[in-house]
């Protein structure tokens, strides 16, 4: 049963729709990859849609030889890129990433306060434990799971505590007594843990309003128990209904183990849409966003996520559940894995039949391939099943499919009752509220 009357809906920055061969495009406006016009162009049009948050992904390294033929990890600064979209923006939220495992809590806790003022509460903060870059922070290996889950816990605890060391009331701003600020309500952040030793306090007053809600993402046992504590939403990676399902009840238990309730953490998967007139459009831009992963890229993919060998099977043979290996081989991504299975055992494919499915070219991301109306009915399906509070939308392919996500999908979800119609309130933590 869906916790919610309606969803919750953000919008990557990551132009998604520009990766692969998407860039290519004579319309693809690549050159402005590094510009803030261009994050301010998808941030003004996704709060055209009245969607509840603009985000932006992001690390701290790059993996070099993807750059040879896209763009990769190299990116704006997510905090920075936030800042820009302030005064071009009124109403969306505006949501970086923040890496636990490389920052430090005050000066991420003096960023985003610095941005929530600066947008006047409309502030929000991912935060992941990364999964690589430790070369370019003095580390030889990435912590384990268990210290980089530590770490955020504290990180984000540290945080709150320098949020509260200066707090709004503290600020009087009194011209006839000359008294600026109540000291006495300033006080020390004093946050000592393993990870981080903080006096404080924060030499940011806190913001006047609503508090900067929070996400997560992270899958693992760690990553849903730290969101039970303290995520208002979690960016998730579901590619099928049952995984959203599993996802949900997976966050439920943490949220009341927490002490807290289902609802206050909600779900939100990245929805990669691939958008066109008619699907068969819309399955020849996936294609042609393809082309260049090849047959022997293809094998590969399935061969490491099954375990299943193709390479030297007749094209036309049919392919079985009876083949695959019984146990299939670890992986960091074993949904990816269990969805293939679940095709070859569903349809009746041969080798050729299942190397040109879609679902094999899969990102790693919810994924719907056709028109804005196949695209509302699936969302529909999996928000009233209550698999899901609401997605951020990743849209693939080319500009037009992240155009039509957020002039005609979105609009279509609000006709259907599903989402707002227009802003009613400012800030990200009211957006979040009225759902
Ligand atoms: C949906 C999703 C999005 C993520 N986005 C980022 C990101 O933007 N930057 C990053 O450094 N790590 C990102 N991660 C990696 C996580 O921070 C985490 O390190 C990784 O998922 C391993 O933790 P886990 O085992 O709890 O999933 C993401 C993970 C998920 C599941």
């Amino acid at each position: 049963m869906k916790l919610r009357d309606t969803l919750c809906i953000g919008m990557s920055l990551a132009p998604t729709w520009l990766r692969d061969e998407g860039w290519r495009r004579p319309d693809s406006g690549i050159e402005g990859l590094f510009s803030a016009e261009f994050a301010l162009d998808i941030a003004r049009r996704a709060e055209a849609a009245h969607l509840d948050f603009a985000f932006r992904p992001d690390t701290h390294s790059l993996p070099v030889p993807v750059m040879e033929t896209s763009f990769g990890f190299a990116s704006l600064d997510s905090v920075l890129m936030m800042a820009a979209l302030v005064e071009g923006t009124s109403r969306i939220g505006l949501v970086p990433t923040i890496s636990t495992t490389f920052g430090h809590p005050y000066l991420t806790a003096r960023q985003l306060m610095s941005l929530h003022w600066m947008s006047q509460g409309r502030a929000g903060c991912n935060i992941v434990t990364a999964l690589q870059g430790q070369q370019n922070f003095g580390l030889t290996e990435m912590p384990s799971s268990a210290e980089r889950y530590a770490r955020a816990g504290e990180f984000v605890a540290a945080m709150q505590a320098l949020w509260q060391s200066f707090p709004a009331e503290a600020l009087r701003i009194d011209r006839a007594t000359g008294q600026f600020a109540d000291t006495a309500l300033i006080r020390p952040a004093d946050h000592h843990g393993a990870a981080f030793d903080i006096e404080g306090p924060l030499n940011i007053p806190a913001f006047p309003g609503p508090h900067i809600p929070m996400m997560q993402a992270g899958a693992s046992a760690g990553g849903v128990a730290l969101a039970g504590q303290m995520a208002d939403m979690v960016f998730a990676q579901t590619l099928t209904l049952q995984d959203a399902l599993a996802a949900r009840q997976a966050l439920s238990r943490a949220a009341k183990t927490a002490g807290r309730a289902s609802r206050d953490v909600r779900l939100l998967p990245g929805l990669s849409l691939y958008l066109a007139d008619s699907r068969a459009e819309a399955r020849d831009l996936f294609e042609a966003n393809h082309a260049r992963v090849d047959r022997p890229a293809r094998l590969a993919r399935l061969r490491e996520a099954t375990g299943l060998d193709l390479a030297a099977w007749p094209e036309d043979r049919p392919v079985r559940s009876a083949d695959l290996p019984a146990v299939p081989p670890p992986s960091r991504f074993p949904s990816y894995g269990a969805l293939l299975r679940a095709l070859i055992a569903q349809e009746d494919l041969t080798v050729n039949g299942l190397l040109a499915r879609p679902e094999l070219l899969a990102s790693v991301h919810w994924q719907i391939i056709g028109t804005v109306e196949d695209a509302a009915r699936t969302i529909s399906h999996w928000f009233e099943a209550g698999a899901i509070d609401g997605f951020v939308a990743v849209p693939g392919g080319a500009p037009r499919s992240m155009h039509l996500t957020l002039e005609q999908l979105v609009p279509r979800l609000a006709e259907a009752g599903l989402f707002r119609k227009r802003y009613t309130t400012s800030t990200l933590a009211e957006h979040l509220a009225e759902g």
